[in-house]
């Protein structure tokens, strides 16, 4: 049976920013991406993506939303990767550079998704509209989607 690991997302907005980070290191080097990682034993998912978003760039926030759930494969790994995907507008701190992410705000009208993996192009259209969503994709390499689901849902 595939190996699944679970993941976080967060996306930090204000009313027409977004605050993306620059990966410095390891998986995405390079792409400007919201803040998460892994879900450590012990912790909750929503507890996961608070400490990645606190690690990653120094903010706080008690009132992350659930948006999305997307589910990634790669053809060269048989791991499943789980991202629950997280929003808010609540939080305390100052964007901070970490050892892993260069953070920066971006205007909703120029988020640099030749910049970022290429599944947000597909899902960021429906979380900047405010829609929950679920959605599958297979890649082969970084760069190459094969195949991809994309739902907008009531309920997550
Ligand atoms: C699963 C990889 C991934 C991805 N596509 C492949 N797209 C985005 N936007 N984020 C991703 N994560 C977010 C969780 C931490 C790892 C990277």
């Amino acid at each position: 049976k595939m190996l699944k690991k679970v993941l976080t997302l967060v996306l930090v907005t204000e009313p027409r920013r977004v605050l993306l980070g620059l990966k410095k290191r390891g998986f995405g080097e390079g792409r400007w991406n919201g803040f998460g990682g892994k879900v450590e034993k012990g912790e909750t998912i929503v507890e996961a993506a608070k400490r990645e978003l606190e690690e990653e760039c120094g903010l706080v926030s008690d009132e992350l939303k659930r948006i999305g759930l997307l589910n990634f494969e790669f053809v060269e790994d048989p791991v499943l990767l789980e991202v629950h995907v997280f929003t808010t507008s609540l939080y305390k701190g100052i964007p901070t550079e970490s050892s892993e992410m260069k953070p920066e705000w971006f205007d909703l009208s120029n988020i640099p998704f030749h910049q970022m993996w290429p599944d947000d192009r597909y899902w960021f259209p429906l979380f900047l509209k405010g829609s929950k969503f679920t959605g599958y994709f297979l890649f082969q390499g970084h760069n190459d989607i094969i195949k991809h689901t994309l739902t907008e849902v009531d309920t997550l």
